[in-house]
């Protein structure tokens, strides 16, 4: 359908290269702008992130993962394109949703990336995150993108979206320049010193922006390799790859009807690129990699915990 849209879109000139989804993923940002700016407000008073002592520094790695969890939840393809934004302060949050965490593997990227910070042949750490949504989902992966360099945890991240408007809310080039540009010129001035950082960022090339078709063809992440060997190349090159949200976990799992015990490596298939990650609230039927039982006591509490965007998982696929 979302190719259907676009093909419509680029046949009809002057408007081909218009992104009839522009509004709503602005919307987005508009409404949860006061969420933005208590997330950056809370970025901008833990820098320098370096001076950080260990146990502060993880536990922000932790609440920001988690933040970056939540965010999915802003999705305007479940949604049906209705407002979807963040209202209320996340941060204050994360507590109480902690029980909907099915799966928790943050301790692996903790000692994942302390390790690769330590053991780099390179002084490169290099982290690659998939996005998912624009809106206050990008928000949230760009302030835990921007605490993974101010912390040294990371030396550079590079970003991964799509090459056309996709699933709605789904990140392009333009959404990513203009989450940054909007952020920079907030009046908020917390907010604006983070948009500051994020454009130098850009500028210098800590962060990098990477778009490829294979993000929007139909192939399970399986068949990269074969698919797109450029992507899969520039994949194992990271220490760590993220993917955020629903539809890049039935991506990494073929879509496929496993059994909720399957272990995840198993379900990848053989898409090992580099150690991974999969961030995700559960919004279509399909899960991994959860203990003997926990599905039918999930199922026996909450009949539709695998769609609502209640639960979420950090599930993690590496050596660490
Ligand atoms: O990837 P996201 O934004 O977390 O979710 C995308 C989504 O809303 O669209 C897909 C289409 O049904 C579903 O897998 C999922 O519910």
């Amino acid at each position: 359908m979302y190719r259907r849209v676009h093909e419509a879109i680029i046949q009809s000139p002057p408007i081909h290269d218009f992104d009839v989804f522009k509004e709503s993923k602005e919307e987005n940002f508009f409404e949860s702008q006061e969420s933005i700016d208590t997330l950056c407000l809370h970025l901008q008073q833990l820098r320098p992130a370096r001076d950080l002592s260990e146990d502060r520094r993880k536990e922000e790695f932790l609440r920001l993962l988690q933040i970056s969890l939540w965010g999915n939840k802003c999705d305007l393809s479940l949604s049906g394109g209705e407002s979807s934004s963040q209202k209320t302060n996340v941060i204050n949050s994360l507590e109480g949703l902690k029980p909907f965490i099915l799966i928790d593997d943050t301790e692996s990227l903790w000692t994942l990336l302390s390790k690769c910070k330590k053991t780099a042949e390179t002084s490169v750490v290099r982290v690659d995150i998939v996005l998912d949504n624009s809106g206050f989902e990008l928000v949230t992966d760009l302030v835990f993108a921007d605490f993974l360099l101010s912390s040294e945890l990371a030396t550079e991240i590079h970003f991964h979206g799509k090459t056309i408007p996709w699933f709605v809310s789904d990140v392009t080039v333009h959404d990513f320049n203009w989450t940054v540009e909007h952020v920079r010129s907030s009046n908020e001035k917390s907010t604006s010193a983070c948009g500051a950082h994020w454009a130098d960022h850009v500028r210098v090339g800590r962060w990098t922006y990477h778009d490829h078709t294979f993000w929007t063809l139909p192939h399970p992440y399986c068949a990269m390799p074969q698919v797109a060997p450029d992507l899969y190349a520039e994949l194992q090159k990271a220490c760590l790859v993220l993917f955020k949200g629903d539809l890049n976990y039935r991506k990494l799992m073929s879509d496929r009807k496993w059994e909720f015990t399957t272990p995840f490596h198993q379900a990848l298939s053989g898409f090992h690129p580099a150690p991974l990650c999969s961030i995700r609230t559960l919004k279509a039927e399909l899960q991994v990699g959860l203990q003997p039982g926990q599905a039918e006591q999930l199922m026996a509490s909450d009949p539709h915990w695998l769609t609502t965007g209640k639960y979420g998982i950090f599930q993690f696929d590496g050596p660490v």
